[in-house]
């Protein structure tokens, strides 16, 4: 079956959807974890795998940037393809003067300046929030992978070059962690839909010093994000 932008079988995908921006960073889990990766999506080369993590189904496919392309692809496998849970695996930059290059940060929940809200004409503003099961599974299989997990706030932003220079140092001061550009329109689409989702990020730069990882690292090496994001999938298809 194809969507506007999916073409792959109606079972294509795994209950479990890891979803980073980067097309070459789906390539790179599924070459690297996954048992047996069949390529199931490859419209626009927006890559989706599907494949075995310790032989749980489990597959991977990009998001592009930005709540408009990852509200594409996630209200798609949703309600198109049966997919229950997606957990993004980002990379993010660092607005937490607590937090250093390659921490790892799961959003608990997601400040934006998005409008992706505005089409529920809420009679209120709405806190995008992530699932607490996908979370609270995520939390402890870092722990029992012996990785550190840092919870919080993630800012979800439409813009990556701002023109207020204050603007990430004003969300600081309300809590926020973290500065990526899609976790909230994810957290909108599955609360919607009544399914599962979870972002995870790397810190992949330090917005106020200029410290940064490379764009082969973000692509290629940020492995302990996507291995609690893999065991948080196993564990999530038992229930
Ligand atoms: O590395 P990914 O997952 O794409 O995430 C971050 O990187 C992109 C910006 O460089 C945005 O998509 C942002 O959210
Ligand atoms: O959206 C993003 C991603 C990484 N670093 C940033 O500063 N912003």
């Amino acid at each position: 079956m194809a969507t506007a932008h999916i073409a792959a079988e109606k079972g294509a995908f795994a209950k479990t959807v890891l979803m980073p921006g980067d097309p070459l960073r789906s390539k790179f889990i599924a070459e690297t974890f996954l048992e047996n990766p069949v390529l199931v999506n490859n419209v626009r080369g927006v890559q989706g795998y599907t494949g075995t993590y310790k032989g749980v189904p489990v597959s991977v496919m990009a998001s592009g940037m930005g709540i408009p392309s990852i509200g594409i692809y996630s209200y798609e496998l949703y309600s198109f393809f049966g997919v229950e849970n997606i957990i993004r695996i980002g990379s993010a930059g660092a607005i937490s003067d607590k937090l250093q290059l390659r921490d790892i940060v799961a959003g608990m929940s997601s400040h934006t300046n998005s409008n992706f809200a505005a089409q529920y004409n809420l009679p209120g503003t709405y806190a995008p929030t992530a699932d607490y099961t996908l979370l609270s599974t995520a939390v402890e299989s870092a722990k029992d992978l012996g990785l550190d997990l840092k919870v919080g706030p993630l800012l979800s932003s439409d813009t990556f070059y701002d023109d207020d220079e204050e603007a990430l140092h004003k969300w600081a001061k309300m809590g926020a962690l973290a500065v990526e550009m899609e976790s909230a329109g994810l957290y909108m689409n599955a609360a919607r839909l009544g399914k599962r989702a979870l972002a995870m990020v790397t810190i992949s730069d330090m917005p106020f010093t200029g410290e940064a990882t490379t764009p082969e690292e973000r692509q290629n090496t940020f492995t302990q994000m996507m291995e609690i994001a893999l065991e948080t999938a196993i564990r999530m298809d038992k229930l």
